[in-house]
């Protein structure tokens, strides 16, 4: 089912265009990457969504229906500025944030000390914001968009600030409540994260959707320009073989960049002909690369 809707959603800012025709669908259990360089337009589409402003053309569509003010009570949003008050008690801001989202006392109160617990932060209950280390009231944000339970989770830069521990432990919590069913739009410049969560994405560029699709097919349809070759030695003549366009010596042999995927063949045969080969892979160009490339043709 799909949950979220965009139809050729645009924003206009006096003389400036903010969000140009974006049309995106998050189905119930997905999570779905919202990416784009600075300024693209991401932070003026998830506040669209979350009815903070109007779109000024297109259509936002929630479980099939347009927006209407009962929907903030399905929707969690992690803004990527802190958004809880630094002076406020934990357990009196969360609280009263899912009180506003639908919730009675009682099940808020419920619903965050199992998170702090999931957190192993009990203590935390009764600490102001500003008590709290960065990481730590980034943990907080997280828990406040999550705590009524939303169909939809915006998350933007939901893993800034975090220790490697922490982003694990985030990650894993995302995972789980994809699997239960929450729709998830997720915006980040971490290209990583995307590659290992989002099933779909858009890129963004000054406005305009470049990229948009499944990641995998996206990735299919990108030319692989890179061969990695483990050698057990010196390999002589690389960088002359038609095709190829650098040679790179790492630790344990070359990383080489093509220009057609044809010289991975002849590589291959240069190599084997000199040495013993532990590792040949033509590899799947990175997200990041693909991002880099996008934003890129778009600025020609
Ligand atoms: N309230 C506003 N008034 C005028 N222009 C705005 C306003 N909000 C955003 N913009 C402009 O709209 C464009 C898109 O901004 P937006 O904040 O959506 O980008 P973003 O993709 O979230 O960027 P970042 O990755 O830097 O957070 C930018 O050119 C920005 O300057």
């Amino acid at each position: 089912m799909q949950r979220l809707q965009l139809e050729d959603v645009v924003k206009i800012y006096a003389d400036k265009t903010a969000v140009n025709q974006i049309s995106l669908q998050v189905e119930e259990g997905e999570i779905y990457g919202l990416l784009g360089a600075n300024g693209a337009g991401k932070t003026t589409t998830m506040r669209m969504v979350l009815g903070l402003i109007y779109p000024d053309d297109g259509t936002i569509l929630y479980n099939g229906k347009p927006y209407n003010k009962e929907l903030r009570h399905i929707m969690g949003y992690l803004p990527e500025e802190r958004g809880l008050y630094p002076k406020v008690k934990v357990s009196e801001q969360i609280s009263y944030l899912a009180q506003l989202r639908g919730m009675s006392a009682k099940d808020a109160d419920k619903s965050l000390k199992y998170w702090l617990e999931r957190f192993e932060v009990p203590d935390y209950y009764d600490k102001k914001i500003e008590e709290l280390s960065k990481g730590n009231q980034q943990k907080m944000g997280f828990i406040a968009a999550v705590v009524h339970d939303p169909q939809i989770l915006i998350l933007d830069e939901a893993f800034s600030g975090l220790d490697p521990v922490n982003v694990e432990l985030l990650k894993s919590t995302v995972k789980e409540l994809r699997d239960k069913g929450t729709s998830i739009l997720f915006s980040t410049h971490r290209m990583e994260h995307v590659e290992e969560l989002c099933r779909n994405i858009t890129i963004l560029h000054r406005s305009n959707t470049v990229v948009k699709g499944n990641l995998k097919d996206i990735k299919s349809k990108y030319p692989r320009e890179e061969v990695v070759l483990g050698t057990s030695g010196e390999v002589q003549g690389l960088d002359s073989l038609p095709g190829v366009t650098a040679v790179e010596r790492t630790e344990d042999g070359y990383s080489i960049r093509i220009s057609h995927i044809d010289a991975a063949q002849n590589i291959l045969n240069t190599a084997m002909s000199q040495s013993v080969i532990h590792r040949f892979e033509v590899k799947e160009p990175t997200l990041n690369q693909i991002f880099i490339k996008a934003v890129g043709e778009s600025n020609e």
